[in-house]
């Protein structure tokens, strides 16, 4: 038996770590792709309840005529091109055939490097729904940290389930923390309220980490009669939402758990990218732009930047790839030394005597290994990281008086100015497409799904298969060779 071993390498792609195959069978590619077929299948409704009844979309794709949404028996749309996904459309995970191990980002599952086709659910409105519009009473909820974007999603779950006929729509304020706290009460949600939430960045119904228990929260579902549960957050998020599906599916609760991922960070696997990320990239390149300009003006300037990036490298890479102004990008995925003659400080000397001056961009989970630990947690168990930025900061001021060169260092951390703005027009559109789709997949009888950009177009995946592990930065990856050939930086350990 040979492990499936080169996409273990990959940090990037679908995870097989339980799975043994026997390359010598010349079947195997076969047993792969019922395995895979069988990971990626979607729960639906009708796992948990075979005589749930189905009845035409009231979703009408062709809108010119306007309905009413008091159905009184009648659901039909009447119309002749639909235009709906069939359940058995599908989108291909990986595009690039590799052929061979060694080949640039490979990810391969066997050792020959064959090409095995991945296919997952295409997302989109089904012809077939699951749930009675007017028995709906759907509730979102926005947990974790905040991410550009927020509202945007909010706002399209409001307006596709207004249009599929959906009449109870709730907010659940501050993150899965509102279902159990008595004193937050669910905000009433309409096409009205929504209307320009989209205009400011933040969450309309406010964010937290930590809070209730499983059973508390599943508890909370059947005491307010909520049947569809929309879930905005990262890997954290997602797990809590792929539990509170197990929960409900066990007491036979005819519920639809959908998740949409939320993350600054795009630390989540199998999907372009992440709504949210390109803004904060965006935002990045002011922050990376200032000190680059205070680096430049300065007599031996060096400017050091921050970005968010807890486990992943992605917001630091693609902001130095994107100003082209940064000479040494640290992310958490490729390790260094500060000291010592390889290390990032003695690149800087290189870089002031050569440039006259020098640009750091540090991803916040970079380099934690040089830290003390403090095994301090927050309230969802993330353990708090050591600043990285600021003891760069500090050892750059010390080796530099140490060595008698005069430098001139200034530090900029934008976190929260990064995380806190309105999204650009790209993600705008991504938060767009990812709402609706969402409000698709409940009402087609999917849950514990999330929904994602797959090569360009919209797929929905099994809430387990994204969270296995964060997405991270494949140091063999072209994205970050090419980050290294605009940086010009030297392997720093
Ligand atoms: N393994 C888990 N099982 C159940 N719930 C979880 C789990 N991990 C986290 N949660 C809950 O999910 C919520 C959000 O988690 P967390 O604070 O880690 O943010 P996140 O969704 O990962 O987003 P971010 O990218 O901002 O970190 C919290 O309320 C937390 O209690
Ligand atoms: O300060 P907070 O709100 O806990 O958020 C910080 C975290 O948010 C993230 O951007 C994820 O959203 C991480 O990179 C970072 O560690
Ligand atoms: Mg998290």
């Amino acid at each position: 038996m040979v492990r499936v071993f080169a996409e273990l390498k990959s940090q990037s792609s679908t995870s097989m770590s339980n799975t043994s195959i026997d390359f010598s069978d010349p079947n195997w590619k076969t047993k792969f792709n019922e395995d895979f077929e069988a990971r990626f299948r979607l729960p639906h409704i009708t796992d948990v309840f075979p005589d749930a009844d189905s009845m035409p979309s009231t979703f009408c794709i062709n809108m010119r005529i306007r309905r009413s949404t008091d159905f009184s028996g009648n659901y039909s749309c009447g119309e002749e091109k639909h235009g709906y996904i069939n359940d058995n459309d599908k989108v291909l995970l990986k595009t690039i055939r590799y052929s061979s191990p060694t080949s640039a980002g490979a990810e391969c599952i066997d050792p020959g490097c064959n090409w095995v086709e991945k296919w997952v659910h295409r997302a989109g409105p089904r012809e077939k729904i699951y749930f009675k519009p007017e028995e709906v009473k759907a509730a979102i909820v926005t947990c974790g940290g905040l991410c550009p974007g927020l509202n945007d999603v909010i706002r399209q779950i409001v307006i596709t389930l207004e249009i599929y006929g959906v009449k109870k729509i709730v907010g659940i304020p501050f993150g899965y923390r509102g279902f159990s706290d008595k004193e937050m009460a669910e905000v009433e949600l309409s096409r009205r309220v929504v209307q320009n939430i989209h205009l400011s960045g933040g969450s309309l119904l406010g964010v937290s980490r930590g809070g209730p228990g499983v059973n508390e929260i599943v508890d909370s579902l059947e005491r307010r009669g909520i049947n569809m549960l929309f879930v905005l957050g990262g890997n954290g998020t997602h797990a809590g939402a792929n539990a509170i599906h197990n929960e409900c599916w066990k007491r036979r609760l005819k519920v639809s758990i959908i998740g949409v991922p939320k993350t600054i960070d795009n630390d989540i696997l199998l999907m372009d990218k992440t709504f949210g990320f390109d803004t904060a990239v965006e935002e990045a390149q002011r922050a990376i732009n200032s000190a680059y300009i205070e680096a430049h003006s300065a007599y031996h300037g060096i400017g050091i930047v921050k970005l968010m990036g807890r486990d992943s490298g992605f917001i630091a890479m693609q902001g130095s790839l994107a100003s082209g102004q940064i000479d040494i990008c640290l992310i958490p995925e490729v390790p260094f030394n500060l000291h010592g003659p390889r290390g990032v400080l003695s690149h800087l000397k290189y870089l002031i005597e050569t440039k006259g001056s020098a640009v750091v961009c540090v991803a916040e989970g970079a380099g934690q290994n040089l830290l003390q630990k403090t095994n301090a947690t927050d309230a969802s168990k993330n353990i708090v990281l050591g600043d990285i930025g600021v003891y760069t900061q500090q050892e750059t001021k010390k080796y530099f008086k140490e060595i008698g060169v005069h430098a001139d260092v200034k530090y900029i951390d934008p976190t929260y100015m990064i995380r806190a703005c309105r999204v650009n027009a790209s993600d705008g559109i991504l938060c767009t497409v990812l709402g609706q789709n969402a409000v698709h997949g409940a009402f087609a009888g999917y849950s514990d799904i999330t929904v994602g950009i797959c090569n360009t177009h919209f797929a929905f995946f099994p809430i387990p298969e994204v969270i296995s592990h964060p997405r991270l930065v494949d140091p063999n990856s072209r994205m970050w060779h090419r980050c290294l050939t605009s940086t010009g930086q030297p392997d720093l350990i």
